[in-house]
């Protein structure tokens, strides 16, 4: 079994009084268009497998450090999601969001950064399962899911057949 993250900054950005601006409220997410590995070609937030002996918080801002350049702080632990592979479990992934960070979000060969209105999240370029339980984080809930996939690896090849979800818990 894979243990992994994924890390979510957000920021409010003003807008004004642009007339064109949609019903987010300025508000962004962090996404990264993966450039290889698992889910290469689609969005998706910072991260990736922990290493040993490290924490998920620690994996998520080592991850985000290497892949966007950005310093993450302050993680809020939103989520704890299982992906199911023909049975059995291949990734616990700890997913986080965070509002603190320094830095500017700079491309590398494993992913290029972008900030995306979280009324635009491009879930039809994302995992299947993202658009159950994304929403959600990026509105402020706590979120435990099991995903199962079956097919055979690799994992972002597999069909996506069934999930269970519970919202509003606490880790
Ligand atoms: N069904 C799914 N939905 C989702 O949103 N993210 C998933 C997912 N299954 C796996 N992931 C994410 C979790 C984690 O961030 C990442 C793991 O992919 P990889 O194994 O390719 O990791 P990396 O490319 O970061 O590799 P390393 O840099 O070697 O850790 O994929």
């Amino acid at each position: 079994m894979i243990e992994a993250t994924l890390c979510f900054p957000l920021r409010t950005i003003s807008r004004g009084d642009d007339p064109t601006a949609d019903g987010d409220d300025g508000r962004e997410v962090l996404l990264i268009e993966k450039r290889r590995g698992l889910g290469e070609g689609w969005y998706n937030g910072p991260g990736g497998k922990c290493e040993p002996g490290e924490t998920p918080q620690e994996c998520a801002v080592r991850e985000t450090r290497e892949e966007v350049g950005l310093d993450v702080r302050d993680l809020e632990k939103a989520g704890e999601l299982r992906f199911l592979l023909d049975g059995e479990v291949h990734t616990f992934c700890h997913v986080f969001r965070t509002r603190s960070f320094t830095g500017e979000p700079t491309p590398s060969e494993e992913a290029r950064p972008e900030w995306v209105p979280i009324g635009d999240v491009p879930y039809d370029q994302m995992w299947e399962d993202d658009r159950l339980w994304l929403p959600g984080v990026l509105e402020g809930k706590t979120v435990r899911g099991e995903f199962r996939f079956e097919g055979g690896e690799p994992l972002d090849e597999a069909a996506f057949v069934d999930h269970d979800l519970e919202w509003d818990v606490s880790f």
